[in-house]
């Protein structure tokens, strides 16, 4: 909730007066209120920060007779605490003093300065640098909506028209955007964990937003941009841009221009499908053991963020993929990855930089490293030089050397700047006759003084005269009071100490004016060009954001390139011909868990082998195997080599995943309905050239209604959808169906009973499973021997039963058994010794006898 200040009433004080006007033109935004060294905050603000920041509550002043809540900051650690905030989805006005405090008649002027939202930062300290910081806009019209969003931090402007509700959760999941913008009244999220702003109604209209896009790329319409038929999305696109340039409070020279994306360019991956495969993110919650931990050893920021753009949109256009693994071909061939790693863990986030530079926010290191980075580009070059193929000559091509720039950034920046340009010290020397002289001016200031004293020293006869400097009284000539009366009648007293006597110099005031004056002025002439360097590197964006482009992507294909050597995986091959054709799979994050070797496994879909009903022991390696399959024909996808011996894969256009089983208590749906739902999306959008996974369907309600579910879908999907689809299955009775669909074989992992004992061979064969080994797995894992012992007793029964059950009717499901107590053998042997005893018939010797035998029945 936004702090709610009461009304401004004359019974506030100046300044509070000011500060409640200030904050009701930002009431959506935590106000940092600057006061001397700190950041103020007031009433509900107060609170929140400090809850949220764990920083003390104070009160200051009062509010029509109540105190005024307040917490506070310094300034200085304001950069420590802004990330926090952010994170929790709270924007934040940042209100600086502009006025002079000495001249200001009653509170200093103040003017918010920046401010600072989730979706909209760009300083290198609020970014997470593996990861693209997106701001969203979504417009919706009756049942679809349009999307815009933007990366401010490279410029990247994106938009999309999507159909249905669902297609825009798959987007937002996709994409997890910092910060999404809605229209005030409509809410198309309901629960959702991202940080949500709400903008009123009118900026979301399409003249404005035609307006608004046209006047910033400086074109006539947007037709060059291949939106004109995206009505929803330019709505969107306007309402974003408007609340960029708020926020910003800045020219926005790095937004040229839009991308259109369409959901038809990629590989569609629901969002469970992407969960369920945990690209970034494990189903714990973690980054450990997903698919990015294991590929990406990236060099750069630039590179690391363009893995995860590639990994979370795996695309369907082979030409362009036979590209990238062509280059990784090369770059391994060569062993070209080798040499450009090194060179590429030099090279700065370039990308962001050059936003910096746009928005005139880039601080002096960002110089400095815009500079070493540019210093590396030749060597890049002549590492690139040989490799013989027109993708990474083209590449090499985009990455400029910008020579020209490199040459002034080297002139002007000095060789390790301080963070800030505030206190100067950036520009080097050499770079400005000007800046030099005034520098040199109040440099010599220390020798002039050093004279002086010596000077005076001797003139006056005083050997412990000194001459010093304090903030109050500028330059002084001190003298001990024993020898005050030897001064010179020029020197006037400015100050008496108990010791000692202070005194200045016509001379000594008006070197001080030269001195102060000039460092001022060098601090101002250094700010000023700085801004016109900025200035100047501003109007070379488009080929440095190129360059750095080029280099994320160098980045990447080699790091494809060092993890198929490291990790052995090949190329694989793309076809125009529909299946899969993988030999010597493994999966590519389990086999790195591993300390026992991975077992490879093979898979043979086509068209007259459409689904592979997969049977097998519990832990036996099912939903390994669906996975691993999976995720080879994405890491294919995004220009990758697989973890297979080879791999043979025709045109993939989604990938659908129905795995594991949890209450999403978010939507309030229980298990089983997240699965129904989940299967139902699959039956209705998969085609024939979708690759499906769907893994124990049915296990979430009775075992009557969960076979008959997985019994149609898998029915549906073979014969409907026609899709390659893996289907494993505890449910044995699905294994008949080969028997009577063509396109359907039955694949089992294998397992062997070995001294009573399963082992797991892990092995896929053709034919279906003969035994399930549950039992034997619960015993693996610690059930207790009577439990074991009494579910033995009703497997039995079961197999009995179903054995008399009629022709075909194989259910061993319609079983009316009584309840039976369970049976501890222990407790049993323990009964019966104890039937045995006649307590009247013991002597005392005997009883105790007795006891021990009783006792060592429980051991
Ligand atoms: N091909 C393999 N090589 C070596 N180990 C494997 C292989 N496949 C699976 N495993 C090991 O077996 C474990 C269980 O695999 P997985 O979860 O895939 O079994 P499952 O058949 O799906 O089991 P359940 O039916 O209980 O869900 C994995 O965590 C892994 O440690």
């Amino acid at each position: 909730m936004p702090a709610k200040p009461k009304t401004a009433k004359p019974t506030h004080t100046p300044m509070m007066q000011q500060f409640l006007k200030i904050k009701a033109e930002h009431p959506d935004q935590m106000l940092f209120y600057r006061m001397g060294d700190f950041y103020e905050l007031f009433f509900e603000d107060a609170k929140k920060a400090s809850e949220l920041l764990n920083i003390t509550l104070t009160a200051r002043g009062k509010s029509n007779g109540e105190p005024i809540p307040m917490a506070g900051i310094p300034y200085h650690a304001a950069e420590q605490y802004l990330p926090r905030l952010l994170k929790l989805g709270v924007s934040v006005a940042i209100c600086e003093q502009v006025g002079d405090p000495a001249t200001s008649k009653g509170p200093v002027e103040r003017k918010v300065a920046r401010v600072l939202t989730p979706g909209t930062v760009t300083d290198d300290f609020l970014l997470d640098e593996t990861r693209d910081n997106l701001l969203m806009a979504i417009f919706q019209e009756n049942d679809a909506f349009g999307l815009a969003y933007i990366d401010l931090s490279s410029g990247r402007f994106t938009l999309s028209q999507l159909e249905n509700s669902h297609s825009l959760i798959n987007e937002i999941e996709r994409l997890q955007p910092a910060e999404i913008l809605l229209q005030e009244e409509q809410n198309p999220l309901h629960k959702t964990q991202h940080s949500i702003t709400r903008r009123a109604s009118w900026h979301f209209d399409g003249d404005t937003a035609l307006q608004l896009l046209t006047k910033q790329f400086g074109t006539h319409d947007l037709s060059g941009f291949g939106c004109t038929d995206l009505p929803l999305a330019i709505v969107a696109a306007g309402a974003l841009l408007q609340y960029v340039q708020e926020t910003q409070r800045a020219a926005l020279p790095h937004i040229t221009g839009m991308h259109i994306e369409s959901t038809d360019d990629g590989i569609v991956l629901d969002a469970a499908s992407r969960r369920n495969l945990e690209l970034e993110q494990s189903l714990s919650g973690d980054h450990k053991n997903t698919l990015i931990s294991v590929l990406d050893q990236t060099a750069t920021s630039m590179g690391g963020r363009l893995l995860s753009r590639w990994l979370n949109k795996p695309l369907k256009d082979q030409n362009v993929l036979r590209n990238r693994h062509q280059s990784v071909e090369c770059l391994i061939d060569t062993y070209g990855y080798e040499d450009i790693k090194p060179l590429l863990r030099q090279i700065g986030d370039i990308e962001r930089i050059v936003s910096r530079i746009a928005l005139g926010s880039a601080r002096p290191r960002d110089l400095s490293t815009l500079r070493n980075s540019l210093t590396i580009v030749p060597q890049l070059h002549s590492t690139i030089d040989p490799i013989d193929f027109n993708y990474i000559q083209d590449l090499r091509l985009q990455i400029d050397c910008h020579s020209e720039l490199l040459e002034l950034l080297s002139q002007a920046i000095i060789n390790e700047p301080p963070a800030l340009i505030r206190d100067g010290g950036v520009i080097a020397e050499g770079y400005d006759e000007q800046l030099d002289e005034l520098r040199n001016l109040s440099q010599n200031a220390d020798q002039y003084l050093l004279d002086l004293e010596t000077r005076e020293r001797q003139r006056t006869g005083i050997s412990t005269l000194k001459v010093a400097y304090n903030r109050v009284h500028g330059f002084y000539i001190e003298v001990s009071r024993l020898h005050s009366d030897q001064v010179p009648p020029e020197y006037v007293r400015r100050q008496t100490l108990k010791g000692a006597e202070r005194f200045i110099l016509p001379e000594l005031k008006e070197f001080e004016d030269k001195v102060l004056s000039s460092r001022e002025r060098a601090l101002a002439r250094e700010k000023s060009l700085y801004e016109k360097l900025l200035q100047t590197l501003a109007g070379h964006l488009q080929p440095l954001r190129t360059t750095a482009q080029a280099i994320a992507e160098l980045d990447v294909l080699s790091n494809f390139a060092e993890r198929a050597v490291t990790l052995n995986y090949s190329r694989p091959e793309l076809t125009n011909k529909a299946g899969l054709n993988i030999v010597e799979s493994r999966h590519p994050v389990v086999e790195t868990t591993l300390d026992a070797p991975f077992v490879p496994n093979d898979l043979v879909m086509n068209t007259k082998r459409r689904m592979l009903m997969v049977t097998g022991p519990n832990m036996g390696g099912k939903s390994t195997y669906m996975r691993q399959v999976a995720l080879l024909v994405l890491m294919a996808h995004v220009g990758s080599f697989v973890p297979a011996q080879s791999a043979v894969i025709g045109p993939i256009d989604r990938i659908f995943t129905r795995i594991g089983a949890h209450d999403d208590l978010s939507t309030g749906r229980s298990t089983f309905m997240v699965e129904m739902t989940e299967a139902a999306n699959i039956l209705n959008n998969a085609t024939s050239n979708s690759l499906v996974l769907m893994d124990e369907i049915g296990r979430g309600t009775s075992t009557f209604d969960g076979l008959s579910l997985a019994w149609a879908f898998a029915e549906y999907l073979a014969i409907q959808r026609k899709a390659f689809t893996l289907f494993a299955t505890h449910y044995f009775e699905l294994t008949v169906l080969p028997d009577q669909i063509n396109s359907i074989a039955n694949v089992h992992i294998d397992a062997v009973e070995h001294a009573d004992k399963i082992v797991f061979l892990h092995r896929v064969k053709d034919g279906p499973a003969n035994q399930s080994y549950g039992l034997q797995v619960a015993q693996l894992a610690g059930v207790p021997k009577s439990v074991i012992h009494q579910a033995q007793k009703k497997l039995h029964a079961l197999e009995a039963e179903s054995l008399k059950a009629p022709e075909g009717g194989t259910l061993p499901l319609a079983l009316n058994f009584e309840p039976e107590p369970f049976h501890d053998p222990q407790a049993d042997a323990v009964k019966a010794a104890l039937a045995e005893i006649d307590p009247d018939d013991l002597t005392p010797r005997q009883a105790h006898d007795a006891l021990y035998q009783l006792r060592k029945l429980i051991k």
